[in-house]
This record gives structure tokens, C-alpha cells and sequence, in this order.
């Protein structure tokens, strides 16, 4: 063990959420060659945890044991399932902030924020351990006065899920929620730079009463091998994938081969849109809630920040005096309210937008420099134009670029112009406004006066290529469904 592994360990009130071994079949199992990858505190730069490596072989071990697991699994109830779901919700809030330590440690967020979002993860088991019981069939009246038909639905087998750094709770729990509740076997592969969240959590489903190999958390550095895995063995009914647009089409492509069914949640570029009738403290709160958190990591953030020409300086005054409150540094120290990026070449694509921004005629007014290690000032720039990287790339970072414009009409229409489609953001007051553009923005998720649109208990997903399918809500089960039509002829 490192004496960093050791540190982050004197901080749990339950060192043994701590877990570096991979859960396999239900056994906690060091890769069969030794291999391990290191798990590195973007804070501080140092190595906390060395995981187990698996290799493409033990992952297809992991989806033998799923789909050995799944027979007696969806046999039970229901309410049997849903009670084990709550019984992992409770733990997971028992342990809540042990669970939220690993991971600020591991990811970097404040602790606040991680706080917040083992909450977030957690509200996904409790909600689908409750939608489980409400999955219903239906009968139909026969086409023939000897035919009786019905639809029954059943879970659709063994889940292939991979997911991000940026939260490496919420997006297993989106997942595993709805797949377990239903019945279904699961296999989560977490980012190489998160894995202590997903295996604190199998920790977690384990004491819950998870059956053995229903659940397995395949950690592994070699995600491409992960993939292909999940996309070529026959056992693996359905692949679940958060994370860039670019990966999730190479997925797609790997995944035709077997005509599996895919859920994807990929990339944002969301446009956050202040009109001269907005109100606007609240228009500057909503862009801080928006933009800064998880210090702009987030495939939701406000990308593109449009303000009408009336209000603009004023909005960019008030914006700028709200960035300066933000306060930079370790998320475990008391205070802090905006963490390290995740790495290097996140640091890299924030200082690409800013230069381009800069080399277009554009202004820093206020923050625009790297700080020590992975820690960037939160920035806000003026006199952004539509032929800047930041209007078509996400940045992923802390930066809030401010474009100008005039009419309704050429705000809703360069807000549409991109191929994502995932979250959008508008401040105004005027009704017929709010209608008009609510029901013009080509996104899966409008968020009108407000800046935080996540829950469990709505849709979460975008159209064009931010994705295809819904997490969350009573539409995120179906994916881990399918519909089975019974003719009965009597
Ligand atoms: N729509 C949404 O809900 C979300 C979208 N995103 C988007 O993802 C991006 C940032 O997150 P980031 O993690 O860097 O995204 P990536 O798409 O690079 O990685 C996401 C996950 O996919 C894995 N991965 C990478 N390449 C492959 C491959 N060829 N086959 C299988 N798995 C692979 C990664 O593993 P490893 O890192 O270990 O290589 C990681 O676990 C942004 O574009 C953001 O918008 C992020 C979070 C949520
Ligand atoms: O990974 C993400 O960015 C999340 O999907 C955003 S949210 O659901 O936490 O808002």
C-alpha cells in the first residue's frame, strides 16, 4: 500500500470502502499477471491507489458470471429486488461522505460537490429499485376469436456499461440502477483515472445483498480492449456509454457488428442564452451554477454564453465580480469551491480556447491563466465571435466565453448551430418569449431560469449527436428491457 493510499485511508471513517482489487464473479480478485494501474489525485499529483489491471480475458469472465448470475436474479420478485436496491441506497448514504472523500480524492471536485453527487448516484438506485415494481405488461384484444394476446417484458440480459471521470458515481448509478432493478446483469468498466468510486460502490452493493456475479466492477487501463469485449462477446445484449461524442462513435461502429442495442450519453455544447428582459442577478447565478460546476467538467455546462447587446456589458460586469468569489484549490480543504482539471490536456484545450479567443480580437476580463499544477482561474472573455473554437468545441473547463447579439431569431438560431444537442439554457420574462424559444432550441434539455437541470426523476439525454436514449425518469428503464409479444391461440 502507498503511503498516499494509507493517507486517504486515515481519512475514511471505514478504511475498507477504500478497495483496489477488481470485482469479479463477486470475488474481490488482483489481476491474474499483477498488473496494476496508478490512481493519481489531480490536486496534488500524487499516486493514491495502485488498481488491478484486467485484461480483456477477465472482463469476459466478469459477463460469464452476469449472465450465470442473471437466471436466478430476475427469478425473484420485483420487491425483492427493490428492497436490495434500497438497502444499497441506505449504505451508500450512510457512507456518504467516505464515499464522497475517495472520490474528491480521486476526481478532484470539492467535497461539497462530491457530496453532492454521491446523493445525486444514490437517488438513481432508490428511484429504479421503486420503478422496477412498475413495469407492466399488456394485453391486447385477438385479431381472431380464438387468439388471446398479451406483452410481457423482460429484462434484456447482460449490460456492458462504460463511463467517465467527471462523475464516477453518478454515471455507474444512472446505469446500474435501472439494470439491476429490472433483472438484469451488469458490467462496469470506470475510467482508468476513477476507479475507487465504482469499487467503493460495489463494496456497498455487496453488504446490500447483490448477488454474487450480478454485479461486477472490471477495472482496467486498457479501455479500447474493454470495449471491444463488450461489443463482440454474444453474452452482452446491451452496451450503456457516457463520454465523448468521438468514443461513443466508435462504439456504435464496433457494436453494429451485432446489432446491439446501445444507450449513449455523449458530448454538450450547451448554449446559455441572457435576453434583455431576463432577470439578471439571476441570469448571473444560474451561469455560475452552470458554467463552474465541477469546474466546467460537466457535458451540461453552459459552453456558449449569448447576451443581448442591451445588457451585455452589465451582465459581463456582474459575471466577472461573481467569478472573482470563487475560490481555487484542494477540494478536501474547507472553502475551496473549484478544484484541479483532470489532467493535462484538459489544462491544454482551456488555454487553446483563450488564445483563440485572444488571436480573434477578444478580451480576458477577468482570470485567463494556469496556476500551479491542474488549477485554472476561472475565466470570463468578452467579444467572442462564431468562428472561435469555443463556439463549436466544448472546453470542458472553466471558461465562459460571452458572445453578443441582437434579435431573438439570431440568438435561437446560432444556439441551434452545432451538431450536439444536449443541454441548452435561456433567461427571460416575457412569456411568448419563453414559449417560443423553449419549443425552438433543437435539445434534449431546456433549462429556462435556471442553471442546474439534473434528477433522477426527469429525462436526461440529448438529440442530434449528443446521443440516443434517456437516463433518469420513467423512460430510463426501457433501455434495459425488451418486449415480448405472446399469441396465445385457444
Ligand atoms: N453526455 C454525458 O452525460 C456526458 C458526456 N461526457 C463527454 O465526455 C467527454 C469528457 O469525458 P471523457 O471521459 O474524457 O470522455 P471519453 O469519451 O474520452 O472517455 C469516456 C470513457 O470511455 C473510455 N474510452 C475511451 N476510449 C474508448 C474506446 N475506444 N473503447 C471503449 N472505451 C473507451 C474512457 O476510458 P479511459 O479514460 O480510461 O481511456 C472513459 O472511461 C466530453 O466530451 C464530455 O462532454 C462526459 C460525461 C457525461
Ligand atoms: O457527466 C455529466 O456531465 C453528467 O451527465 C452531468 S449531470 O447529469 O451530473 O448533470
Amino acid at each position: 500500500m502507498t503511503q498516499q493510499q494509507t493517507n486517504l485511508k486515515s481519512l475514511l471513517s471505514d478504511p475498507s470502502l477504500l478497495e483496489t482489487r477488481a470485482f469479479l464473479g463477486g470475488e474481490w480478485v488482483d489481476a491474474k499477471d499483477g498488473a496494476t494501474f496508478d490512481v493519481t489525485n489531480p490536486a496534488r499529483g500524487d499516486v493514491i491507489a495502485k488498481v488491478a489491471d484486467l485484461s480483456r480475458d477477465e472482463v469476459a469472465q466478469a459477463i460469464d458470471a452476469a449472465e450465470a448470475a442473471m437466471k436466478g436474479w430476475a427469478a425473484r420478485t420485483a420487491k425483492e429486488r427493490a428492497q436490495i436496491m434500497r438497502k444499497w441506497y441506505d449504505l451508500m448514504m450512510e457512507n456518504q461522505d467516505d464515499l464522497a472523500r475517495i472520490l474528491t480524492a480521486e476526481m478532484g471536485k470539492p467535497f461539497a460537490e462530491a457530496k453532492g453527487e454521491i446523493a445525486y448516484g444514490a437517488s438513481f438506485i432508490e428511484w429504479f429499485g421503486e420503478e422496477a415494481k412498475r413495469v407492466y405488461g399488456e394485453t391486447i384484444p385477438g385479431h381472431q376469436p380464438d387468439k388471446r394476446l398479451t406483452v410481457i417484458r423482460q429484462p434484456i440480459g447482460v449490460v456492458g456499461s462504460i463511463t467517465p471521470w467527471n462523475f464516477p458515481n453518478a454515471m455507474i448509478a444512472r446505469k446500474a440502477g435501472p439494470a439491476l432493478a429490472v433483472g438484469c446483469g451488469f458490467v462496469a468498466r470506470p475510467a482508468a483515472e476513477t476507479p475507487l468510486s465504482a469499487l467503493a460502490m460495489a463494496v456497498l452493493g455487496e453488504r446490500a445483498g447483490l448477488p454474487k456475479g450480478i454485479l461486477s466492477v472490471v477495472t482496467s487501463s486498457r479501455s479500447s480492449e474493454v470495449g471491444k469485449e463488450f461489443c463482440e462477446n454474444h453474452k452482452v445484449r446491451k452496451l450503456t456509454f457516457t463520454g465523448s461524442t468521438e468514443v461513443g462513435r466508435i462504439l456504435l461502429r464496433q457494436a453494429a457488428d451485432q446489432v446491439m442495442k446501445c444507450s449513449m450519453e455523449l458530448g454538450g455544447n450547451a448554449p446559455f442564452i441572457v435576453f434583455d428582459d431576463a432577470d439578471l442577478d439571476a441570469a448571473v447565478e444560474g451561469a455560475m451554477a452552470s458554467k463552474f460546476r465541477n469546474n466546467g467538467q460537466t457535458c451540461v455546462c453552459a459552453n456558449r454564453i449569448y447576451v443581448q447587446a442591451g445588457v451585455y456589458d452589465a451582465f459581463a460586469k456582474k459575471l466577472a465580480e461573481a467569478v472573482d468569489k470563487l475560490k481555487v484549490g484542494d477540494g478536501l480543504e474547507d472553502g475551496v469551491t473549484t478544484g484541479p482539471l483532470i489532467n493535462e490536456g484538459a489544462v491544454d484545450k482551456v488555454q487553446e480556447h483563450i488564445k483563440d479567443v485572444l488571436d480573434g480580437g477578444g478580451t480576458v476580463v477577468t482570470g485567463g491563466e494556469r496556476m500551479d499544477g491542474l488549477f485554472f482561474k476561472p475565466t470570463v472573455m468578452t467579444g467572442v465571435t462564431d468562428d472561435m473554437k469555443v463556439a463549436t468545441e466544448e472546453t470542458f473547463g472553466p471558461l465562459a466565453p460571452l458572445f453578443k447579439f441582437e434579435t431573438e431569431e439570431e440568438a435561437v438560431e446560432k444556439a441551434n448551430a452545432t451538431i450536439f444537442g444536449l443541454a441548452s439554457y435561456f433567461y427571460a420574462r416575457d412569456i411568448g418569449r419563453i414559449t417560443r424559444v423553449q419549443e425552438s432550441l433543437e435539445y434534449g434539455i431546456v433549462g429556462v431560469n435556471t442553471g442546474i437541470i439534473s434528477t433522477e426523476v426527469a429525462p436526461f439525454g440529448g438529440v442530434k449527436q449528443s446521443g440516443l436514449g434517456r437516463e433518469g425518469s420513467r423512460h430510463g428503464i426501457e433501455d434495459f428491457l425488451e418486449m415480448k409479444y405472446v399469441c396465445l391461440s385457444i
